[in-house]
């Protein structure tokens, strides 16, 4: 799925990904960019004219000729130049800070978008592998700013050599000697800059497993998620500790670059002053001898600290290019991870008819990235309007067989039938829509009460009714209903005015979201394991009038969740055991009977 780690240093070292990332900010917003380019160019002629300007006003000045009483007006028409010129350029400047700001917004709509687009639509398959939440992780760190980031980096790094060029002739008008003798001296800093960026990011690359098993322990230490636990357990020191030393590692291997960033600086940055003051000494010479003007040397002094700021801009503006590169690499590889196969053109409508039975039919299956069978030659049929439980021990390959009946994963072998047409071969939206899981780990919504069951058939025009009605039958209604705001009142504690509920209050939410769905076939895999045993007996005491008398899969650990099924199916080892009735199960020698024969009160 994805490369291994050496290639991608391989790959993010040698592979910008510029023309990528240009085409991507191209297409979320391409008539600002060129206006950017624009604005840019602007600028750079305002900047360079009014410096040009004041370079002429200064010889103006030293070689003034008093008793010409036009010299006055000379000299003002060139402070109104350059003040226009500077007055243009901070306004062009101002302009295009204005269009980058609109420019990275609606990148990063684009971007947000695309990464949620391209999450909703990947194979489950990703979200088992933690390659998959390396990548999610990179792309959101990434954030979505960073592709524009970048562009208006290259148009900074562009504007800066513009700007460097333009300062270097006009240098050259001074004299030509003092261009090479600039190079020698103040190039140097420019390639430690650009050396040392380069050697900073290949190093940030190789110690991503170690920043991010860091990140990892400081999200434990500060969670909600494991704050009972390390409470608990007295974890919190250990594991602070364990951060704090991967921490310390970091930081002294990253000394180790610092210093000698440093030191090839100091050299450097030495060297640039040396070439500063051998120019301004050749300038000097050159004013007292007559062959340069004290306005070459004002030009001088203005425009040297301006090119030694264009070079530091350049250096850091290619430092951070390398930087985002890392980044932006992660986001094109969520970009370009295989999404679901979309429905084939060739998709068979749905029936319409309700008695349809889904059957299984010599099914099996590997996990992607498993070299094991989890699921082995299964035979299984949901006749419809009937109720099956499917019984077995942790591992047995339950759950695996309800993500193949929700069509998350496709048998290896085998196939699954709706009515006798492959599922395979159903629009798989369209097919979803015919099966409604309560999963064993299922989703807490922070929404309103409501919403976490609309969400069970949110394309079905909103209904109170309806809503109440599947409340009521799953559990809910009772402890809903006591809100302040019943139905409308926002659940969990992640926003303002959120109520939070115990698990099995989370669990009848989950419930009624199954209830409310149109779905032909209900399947509850665990749906039933927070509930109290009294809440418990009375869903399943009057479990098919509450389904509606529509097929379902139960899935649990408990008799009295399973008794009341049509028929049961015992998995072992990802293979069918035993099936039947309650009745035969129980009668016959084997694991069911084995589990549930000897009175037990806790099954
Ligand atoms: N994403 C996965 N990749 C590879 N193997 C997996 C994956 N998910 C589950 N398995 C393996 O498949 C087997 C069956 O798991 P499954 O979750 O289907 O069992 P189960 O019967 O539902 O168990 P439990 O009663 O504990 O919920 C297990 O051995 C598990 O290790």
């Amino acid at each position: 799925m994805i490369n291994t780690f050496s290639e991608k240093v391989k790959k993010l070292t040698t592979n910008l990904n510029l023309k990528k990332t240009l085409l991507l900010v191209l297409k979320a917003a391409k008539g600002w960019l060129i206006f950017s380019v624009v604005m840019i160019l602007a600028e750079t002629i305002l900047f360079l004219g009014s410096i040009y300007a004041l370079k002429i006003l200064v010889d103006k000045i030293s070689h003034i000729n008093f008793s010409d009483k036009n010299s006055d007006r000379d000299v003002i028409k060139y402070v109104v130049i350059a003040a226009v010129l500077a007055i243009g350029y901070a306004i062009a400047k101002a302009i295009s800070a204005y269009i980058t700001e609109i420019q990275a917004t609606r990148v990063a709509h684009y971007i947000d978008e695309k990464i949620h687009l391209t999450a909703i639509s990947l194979e489950l398959s990703y979200f088992e592998s933690p390659d998959y939440y390396d990548v999610l992780s990179r792309a959101k760190e990434a954030g979505s700013d960073r592709p524009n980031l970048v562009i208006t980096t290259m148009l900074e790094i562009a504007k800066n050599i513009l700007n460097l060029a333009a300062v270097g002739s006009l240098i050259f008008t001074i004299n030509w000697v003092l261009l090479p003798l600039l190079v020698v001296f103040v190039l140097p800093t420019l390639f430690v800059r650009i050396y040392f960026a380069n050697k900073q990011n290949l190093w940030r690359i190789k110690h991503t497993p170690l920043e991010r098993k860091s990140a990892y322990l400081s999200n434990l230490l500060t969670s909600d998620v494991s704050a009972k636990e390390i409470r608990a357990f007295g974890l919190g020191d250990y594991l602070n500790n364990l951060y704090k030393k991967i921490r310390v590692e970091v930081f002294q291997q990253n000394l180790k670059l610092s210093y000698k960033r440093t030191l090839s600086e100091i050299v450097t940055t030495s060297m640039a002053s040396m070439g500063f003051f051998a120019c301004i000494g050749y300038i000097a010479v050159g004013t007292v001898r007559g062959t340069t003007s004290v306005g070459d040397i004002v030009l001088f002094l203005v425009i040297f600290p301006q090119s030694f700021t264009l070079i530091q801009n350049i250096s850091s503006g290619i430092s951070i290019l390398y930087h985002n590169n890392i980044f932006i690499n992660s986001i094109f590889e969520l970009f370009d991870l295989k999404t679901e196969e979309t429905a084939l053109n060739s998709s068979k409508a749905m029936v319409e008819s309700q008695d349809l039975d889904l059957e299984l039919r010599n099914v099996s299956f590997t996990y992607p990235h498993s070299n094991k069978p989890t699921l082995t030659n299964i035979d299984l049929k949901i006749p419809a309007g009937k109720i099956i439980a499917i019984v077995g021990l942790n591992g047995a390959g339950k759950s695996t067989l309800i993500k193949l009946l929700c069509k998350l994963y496709k048998p290896n072998l085998g196939e699954i039938t709706l009515g006798e047409v492959n599922i395979n071969e159903l629009d798989d939206a369209d097919y979803r829509n015919q099966v409604s899981p309560v999963f064993q780990d299922f989703s807490k919504y922070n929404v309103s009460a409501e919403d976490n069951i609309r969400f069970g058939n949110i394309s079905k025009p909103y209904s109170e009714e309806d809503i109440v009605d599947a409340s009521k039958k799953s559990g809910a209604h009772s402890f809903v209903e006591e809100f302040p705001n019943q139905y409308k009142t926002m659940m969990g504690r992640l926003f303002e005015d959120g109520h939070e509920v115990s698990i099995g209050q989370w669990q009848k939410l989950a419930i009624a979201r199954a209830l409310f769905s149109s779905a032909r076939i209900l399947i509850f895999d665990e749906a039933t394991s927070a509930l109290d045993a009294v809440a418990e007996k009375e869903l399943y005491d009057s479990f098919r009038k509450r389904i509606s008398n529509r097929s379902a899969v139960i899935i649990s650990h408990r008799h009295s969740a399973i008794k009341h099924a049509d028929y049961i199916y015992v998995l072992s080892g990802g293979t069918i055991l035993q099936h039947g009735t309650d009745e035969e199960l129980l009668n016959m020698e084997g694991d069911y009977a084995k589990l549930f024969k000897t009175p037990n009160p806790s099954i």
